[in-house]
C-alpha cells in the first residue's frame, strides 16, 4: 500500500491570482487597454492558458484575430510575473508532515510547464514533490481524468486523495475515482455547496487530519 496526495496549485499550494491578474493586465495596458479587477481575472482562471486568452479576449477589445502573437506575449509575461505570489498559510507544515508521515506527494495543475517552473522556483515549493504534472504535460487537460491518474500511477500511489479549490478539480477528481477535498480560500469562482467535495477546508493546519480521514483505494 502506497499513500499519496496531490495538489492542485493555482489558489491551492500558492495565492498566485495577483500574478496573473499583473501578468493580465501588463498585456492589456501593452494593447493600449485599462486594467480588469483582479476578481474578474480570477474568473478566467482554472482552464489553462488558452481559456484564460479566450476569456480576456472575450472579456476585452485585445483582438481576436492576432491570437497566436498575443499568446506568445502572454506567456513571456506570465513566465516573468512571480514576485506577487505567496505559498498559502500552512501549506509547508502540512506538506512536511505529511511527507513524514509516509505519504507521496505530487502536484497536478493546468498551469503550463514554463509558468509553473519559473513559480516553483520563486517561492520554492517544487522540492516537497515526488511528482509535477503540468497543463501541457499531456494533450489532455483538467477536468479530463488522464493527468491526476498519471501523477498517482507514476508515484505507484494506491491510496489517493486529490486536492483542489475550484469546479474543475472536483470533476476531475470526480472522474479520476479519487476523493476531494476542498480549498475554500483559493481562486473559487461558484459557491462551495455547487462545488461537489468530500470534505471542504480553509487552514492548512487541518489538512494532515482530513487526508488521513478520506483517503482510500483508488
Ligand atoms: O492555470 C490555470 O488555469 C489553473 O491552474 P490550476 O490548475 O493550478 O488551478
Ligand atoms: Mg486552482
Amino acid at each position: 500500500m502506497t499513500r499519496g496526495v496531490v495538489f492542485d496549485l493555482d489558489g491551492t499550494l500558492i495565492d498566485s491570482l495577483p500574478d496573473i491578474a499583473a501578468a493580465a493586465n501588463a498585456l492589456l495596458a501593452d494593447h493600449g487597454l485599462d486594467p480588469l479587477p483582479t476578481a474578474q481575472i480570477g474568473s478566467f482562471v482554472g482552464m489553462g492558458e488558452r481559456v484564460f486568452l479566450d476569456r480576456l479576449i472575450a472579456a476585452t477589445a485585445l483582438d481576436a484575430d492576432q491570437y497566436d502573437p498575443l499568446m506568445d506575449q502572454f506567456m513571456t509575461l506570465y513566465k516573468a510575473s512571480t514576485g506577487l505570489t505567496t505559498v498559502f498559510p500552512g501549506v509547508v507544515d502540512a506538506v512536511m508532515r505529511l511527507k513524514v508521515e509516509g505519504f507521496k506527494l505530487g502536484i497536478c495543475t493546468n498551469k503550463p510547464g514554463g509558468p509553473l517552473e519559473a513559480v516553483l522556483e520563486a517561492v520554492d515549493l517544487g522540492k516537497w514533490f515526488d511528482v509535477i504534472i503540468a497543463g501541457d504535460s499531456l494533450p489532455v487537460r483538467k477536468p479530463d481524468p488522464a493527468p491526476l491518474r498519471l501523477a498517482f500511477e507514476r508515484m505507484a500511489v494506491t491510496e489517493g486523495v486529490y486536492v483542489g479549490d475550484s469546479d474543475v478539480d472536483a470533476e476531475t477528481a470526480q472522474r479520476a475515482g479519487v476523493p476531494f477535498a476542498l480549498f475554500t480560500e483559493g481562486i473559487r469562482t461558484k459557491p462551495i455547496d455547487a462545488i461537489p467535495h468530500d470534505r471542504a477546508f480553509e487552514r492548512f493546519t487541518d489538512l494532515p487530519d482530513l487526508c488521513r480521514v478520506l483517503i482510500r483505494p483508488i
